[in-house]
């Protein structure tokens, strides 16, 4: 089983279009971590940093968070492959309107197997395969992302119940495993764009994510 010890480097103020955070670093370090890919063995361990945008009093009521998985092409490039950019601002929105709330970014590119293999699925992608398909033909595993590391990133903010926006439900489950209550699923469900249905379906019908 990978373990995750964290630990916290940084604590800034963080101005924003949806209102004013505070910006923290942390840095873990996952041993044991699972390999990914069948051709490449796991090192003994690695480091993982995160970023948590964190508004308001966190402790007055189980606050709304999000984990949201580094997607350079959506969040940075604004890509209509897949929904990330939508959901990042539909977090942000709902933390700035409850006006407290966590953003938990990690940076786990391309579902944990990395920008470049990322890339090297897309183009599978456009010959045919589907996100999962292309994961399988690169040897990676369709999703290598672990939640250790968030959640002990919200254990050491002191959390222990939280309001997760997601429709993932692995990561329910994850924080549920790590001794979160995960006390409401708040729908991360966005339109679809024609360029993105297929990934879309590909989430709904493959990998069990709670959309319509
Ligand atoms: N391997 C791979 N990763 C992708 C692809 N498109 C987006 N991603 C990554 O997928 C991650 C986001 O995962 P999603 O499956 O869209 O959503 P989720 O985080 O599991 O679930 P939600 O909490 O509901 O958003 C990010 O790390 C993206 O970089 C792709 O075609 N292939
Ligand atoms: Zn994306």
């Amino acid at each position: 089983m990978p373990f995750v010890s964290v630990r916290q480097v940084a604590d800034a103020d963080f101005p924003s279009r949806w209102g004013h955070f505070r910006i923290l670093g942390f840095e873990g370090l996952v041993t044991n971590p699972e390999p990914c890919n069948d051709d490449q063995p796991a090192p003994a361990s690695r480091t993982e940093s995160a970023v948590a945008l964190v508004m308001g009093d966190i402790h007055a009521a189980p606050p709304i968070i999000r984990i949201h998985s580094q997607c350079l092409t959506g969040d940075v490039f604004h890509s209509l492959r897949c929904d990330c950019r939508q959901q990042l601002e539909l977090a942000l929105g709902l933390i700035s309107e409850a006006g407290t709330g966590i953003l938990l970014y990690e940076q786990q590119e391309g579902r944990g197997i990395g920008l470049m293999a990322k890339l090297r699925a897309y183009e599978l992608q456009d010959q045919g395969r589907d996100t999962i398909e292309a994961n399988l033909e690169l040897g990676y595993k369709a999703d290598c992302r672990l939640y250790e590391l968030p959640a002990a990133i919200l254990k050491l903010l002191g959390l222990d119940a939280v309001r997760l926006i997601t429709n993932n439900p692995e990561k329910v489950e994850a924080l549920e495993l790590a001794g979160i209550k995960v006390i409401e699923r708040i729908s991360a469900e966005v339109p679809s764009e024609p360029t993105n249905e297929r990934y879309l379906e590909t989430k709904r019908e493959k990998m069990g994510h709670l959309v319509s």
